[in-house]
């Protein structure tokens, strides 16, 4: 069995689900009508026969060709491949046409043209539905429309070109001269449904590129990174499940973590944790709606009980996602267990309040209008904590072996207090601030105390363990402690001293190869590449500019060839691992560009011997919330990238 490598798959969706098509044509992955649904195409797990719809020339050898180059199509979702042949050049562009809808119906456009000389093409179309079990009844309907049932599913192909049916698979053989052009649009529709709407291909086409351009044209980012930050943005917005506002964390299940491992898992849900930073990437680069979107979702989603709240939910905001293993399929490079569903969801991660109530705080910094019933749900999610602050919990890394007190944990505790006292201070909610200011000390101090190693001036992965924990990278975006604090350089330092690659990027922490370590997992994994944005983001702050634009420029360069990047990297096989394209990587990159953009003004700004920073009306880096990289900045009718708060240096320095 050969895999494509899992850079070598581009991302088609339409804002209620999506699809993963290599550079050979194939479409090996997608799940309909939306995100969560059973995938109709799951060769990305297993073969050909758990599903597939190969498009491209026909090949000489037995395996279809790779694409000779690839792209987005400007600004858009819009992937056109493009394969140069000794016979002709051929140019596939495969789009799914997005709608923010409830009643939207997911198409799958696909179009073949041949741009220069005569070049044969074949499509093989073989969906298999419930992840790779169902072969459906393949049927002509009508005498011209192709459809493909079982169960609750169908599958409608329109396609001019003539098309047999062999071994379950619809076959489509042309040969096309230079101008030519064909089209095959696959839709999808409940079965009891009846068939849907024929669609115009080109005008879809038309309208997905109208879409996208359009809502890439309300982005404020006007930095020095722009390419790479509005395909990051375009994606974390093809991950929005558009109907509820829920984003979930990558389209995929079980994309390994380390080839041939057992760390697979179904990211096809909306974690809060995941959702929160990837609203505030999206509000400060001037995406309001969405996190308007978001708001409105997470009060759905978590309202009720405070205590009953979960770390992820389905996109509509379900609860209960049970996880089980599918044993039929053989996984992505035989990394088995293939698992859908996530059993994290019932676990305690206390850093999820601090993330939920950081973004709030962001929204209505922002201007956004977020409503009392938002201040109310932050003052009894804060309630919640106060009983429960002090417990050991799964932690941000939702570790499968023992609970620990997770650092990282304790600390946006902190961050939820904290920033609810602000809202209290501001008149905006009701709350016992005097408890709540003892309350948020004792934290403070509990983590100095215990979870910060004296000896190696470093704080640590939980209370009382020598282990680091890339988490850490966190506590001066987060305005915990300043940049410039001794203990925060420490840290930084041990991370990149103990968990660096060789190549520099950054693991999340240890792992212990064949036994089971802090995560309760076998086997190891790669470099964590949202980590290792992170640790950019602190050398930046810290005034290690050069180092934290060096490492940025690297992790750019990891990027596949149409911008994407999964969760991991690995660096002795120098592929990509994990679920892909996953929103934290993304997300984290869109962070650290914004971040290196502020570090460079800043020296400008230094450098200008006119302004002062209180002049231009920032607030000191050292009081919190502002100078973290999870700072939203002033809306974005304010917005310049002069106005930013300065980093400092490991000695106080402002730069
Ligand atoms: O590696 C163990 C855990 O991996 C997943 O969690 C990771 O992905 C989440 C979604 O992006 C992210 O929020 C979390 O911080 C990551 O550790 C998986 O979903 C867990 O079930 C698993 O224990």
């Amino acid at each position: 069995m050969s895999h494509s490598r899992i850079e070598d798959y581009a991302l088609i969706g339409d804002l209620h689900t999506a699809a993963l098509i290599s550079r050979t044509g194939s479409l090996d992955w997608a799940c309909f009508p939306r995100f969560d649904s059973a995938s109709a195409f799951a060769e990305l797990l297993g073969d050909e026969t758990h599903g597939s719809w190969q498009l491209g020339p026909l090949s000489h050898s037995s395996a279809p060709a790779p694409a000779t180059h690839r792209r987005y199509v400007g600004d858009s979702l819009a992937l056109e491949s493009t394969w140069v042949t000794t016979d002709g050049t051929l140019q596939i562009t495969d789009a799914m046409p997005p709608a923010e809808h409830d009643a939207h119906i997911p198409h799958v456009v696909r179009i073949v043209k041949a741009v220069s000389g005569r070049v044969t093409v074949r499509s093989c179309l073989r969906p298999r539905f419930d992840y790779g079990l169902v072969r459906p009844r393949v049927s002509k309907e009508a005498g011209e429309r192709w459809l493909l049932v079982a169960g609750p599913d169908a599958l409608w192909l329109d396609t001019s070109v003539p098309t047999h049916v062999r071994d379950g698979a619809l076959y489509s053989d042309l040969t096309l001269s230079e101008g030519d052009t064909v089209t095959f649009t696959l839709t999808y529709r409940n079965s009891h449904q009846g068939p849907p709407p024929v669609i115009a291909p080109e005008a879809a086409l038309a309208m997905t590129l109208a879409y996208w351009e359009g809502w890439v044209s309300r982005c404020t980012y006007q930095g020095e990174y722009r390419e790479a930050v509005i395909r990051s943005l375009i994606t974390l917005k093809a991950l929005t499940y558009a109907p509820t506002g829920g984003i979930v964390a990558a389209p995929t299940t079980s994309l390994p973590e380390e080839i041939g491992g057992e760390r697979n898992w179904d990211y096809r849900f909306c974690w809060l944790r995941d959702a929160a930073i990837t609203l505030s990437s999206l509000l400060r680069t001037g995406y309001r709606d969405e996190a308007r979107h978001w708001a409105a979702w997470l009060l759905r989603a978590v309202a009720g009980d405070p205590s009953t709240l979960q770390i992820m939910y389905g996109i509509t905001g379900k609860r209960r996602l049970p996880e089980s293993e599918l044993p039929h399929l053989p996984g992505y490079m035989g990394s088995r267990p293939v698992r859908i569903g996530n059993g994290a969801a019932s676990q305690l991660q206390l850093d999820v309040y601090g993330e939920v109530i950081e973004t709030l705080t962001r929204a209505r910094q922002a201007g956004l209008g977020v409503d009392e019933t938002a201040a109310d749900l932050q003052v009894a999610l804060v309630e919640w904590l106060e009983q429960h602050w002090d417990e050991p919990d799964e932690g941000v890394w939702e570790v499968r072996g023992p609970r620990r007190h997770f650092v990282h944990s304790k600390v946006m505790a902190w961050v939820a207090v904290d920033r609810t006292i602000k809202l209290i201070e501001s008149g905006e909610a009701a709350g016992p601030l005097e408890r709540w200011r003892e309350l948020r000390d004792t934290i403070h101090q509990d983590v100095c105390e215990r979870g910060y190693d004296q000896q190696r001036n470093t704080f640590t992965q939980s209370y009382g363990s020598r282990e680091l924990d890339a988490s850490l990278l966190l506590i001066p975006q987060m305005g915990f402690l300043p940049p410039d604090d001794g203990r925060v350089v420490g840290t930084i330092e041990a991370i990149q001293r103990e968990l660096s690659t060789q190549d520099g990027l950054i693991l999340r922490y240890p792992t212990t190869g064949e036994t089971a370590g802090v995560d309760g997992l076998t086997g190891d994994e790669g470099a964590f590449l949202a980590c290792s944005f992170w640790l950019a983001d602190d050398l930046a702050m810290i005034g290690r500019t050069e180092k934290a634009r060096q490492l940025f420029e690297r992790l750019l360069t990891l990027r596949n060839d149409v911008g994407l990047l999964a969760e991991e990297w690995d660096p002795r096989r120098r592929r990509q691992v994990g679920n892909f394209p996953q929103a934290f990587s993304h997300v984290a990159l869109v962070d650290s560009a914004v971040a290196l953009d502020r570090a460079s003004a800043t020296a400008q700004t230094a450098a200008s011997p006119t302004l002062t920073l209180r002049e231009l009306g920032q607030p000191d880096s050292t009081a919190g919330p502002a100078a973290g990289v999870y700072d939203m900045g002033p809306p974005p009718e304010k917005a310049a990238a002069h106005l930013a708060a300065p980093a400092r240096t490991a000695d106080g320095e402002t730069q």
